[in-house]
């Protein structure tokens, strides 16, 4: 039977009385991968920071398993975040950028804890694929290098839900493809629960169980691709979410023989 990770109730938020979510509900099945998509300035941000404890809402609750968490520090949520522009130490190596977090929290326990964290810090770069830049600093790597070192970071921590702010926007298509494939292994062998916010209707409907569509601080349609392709909740859904991916649909047919 499906398991409800988070609970999100008439989630509000005002910025200096301009109201940034309104009344926004919706549930994140455990193991699920959902996309909150929608234009620039429609509330994805602002969720994303309540969810992960970063801000305080005006109005609502967040759930998690059953535990109102809307009060609770983002340390203590078990929640890991991905952001746009990787935000790792530049000081730091690869192996500590991807060590750190975890050996502040055991840093007043013995050697073997240490070695534990070493360990598992190894067998995270070496699954991302890093293994031959683990002494190289954020600057000597290209933009999804250091995206995957950003998601080792995360993964050491065994969050039970990872939030993606937009991961891909600095990144050329062939980096965004290769970089889906790997989050999505990442999502069936960790099991971990998966929010990504984007603005790429594509990028959505590709990796998505289901998404979540956005307008003016509002949810609009919540759904798998395939109901939100035969039965989108209206003409901005229709508009907004099919008649890009038509567009892009049309200039590949450009390239078909008949
Ligand atoms: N700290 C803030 N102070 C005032 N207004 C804010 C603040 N943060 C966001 N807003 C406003 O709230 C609304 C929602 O912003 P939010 O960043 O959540 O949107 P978004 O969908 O993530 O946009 P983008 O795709 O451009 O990042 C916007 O109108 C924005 O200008």
């Amino acid at each position: 039977m499906e398991k409800i990770k988070l609970k999100v109730r008439d989630l509000e938020m005002e910025y200096d009385g301009k109201r940034a979510l309104d009344k926004v509900s919706f549930n994140v099945q455990d193991g699920e991968f959902l996309s909150i998509l929608g234009p620039s300035g429609c509330g994805k941000t602002t969720i994303l920071r309540i969810l992960i404890g970063l801000l305080k809402p005006t109005g609502g609750t967040v759930t998690k398993d059953g535990i109102d968490i809307t009060d609770i520090s983002p340390a203590g949520r078990g929640m890991g975040i991905v952001f746009q522009n990787y935000a790792l130490f530049e000081n730091m190596t690869v192996l500590e950028n991807v060590e750190y977090a975890l050996k502040i929290r055991k840093e007043n326990k013995a050697n073997e804890a240490r070695q534990a964290v070493r360990e598992k810090a190894l067998a995270l770069i070496q699954q991302m694929d890093l293994t031959e830049h683990i002494d190289k600093k954020p600057a000597m790597l290209s933009g999804g290098q250091q995206q995957r070192v950003a998601i080792a970071r995360t993964l050491i921590m065994n969050p039970d839900i990872i939030m993606f702010d937009e991961p891909m926007s600095a990144l050329d298509v062939a980096t965004r493809l290769s970089l889906r494939k790997e989050i999505k292994r990442i999502q069936a062998e960790f099991k971990t629960t998966m929010i990504y916010i984007t603005h790429d209707q594509e990028e959505a409907f590709a990796m998505s169980d289901r998404i979540m569509v956005m307008k003016e601080a509002h949810l609009v349609q919540i759904d798998t691709p395939q109901n939100i392709i035969s039965n989108p909740a209206n003409d901005y859904v229709k508009d907004f979410v099919l008649s890009n991916l038509q567009a892009k649909i049309d200039s590949l047919l450009k390239y078909v023989k008949v």
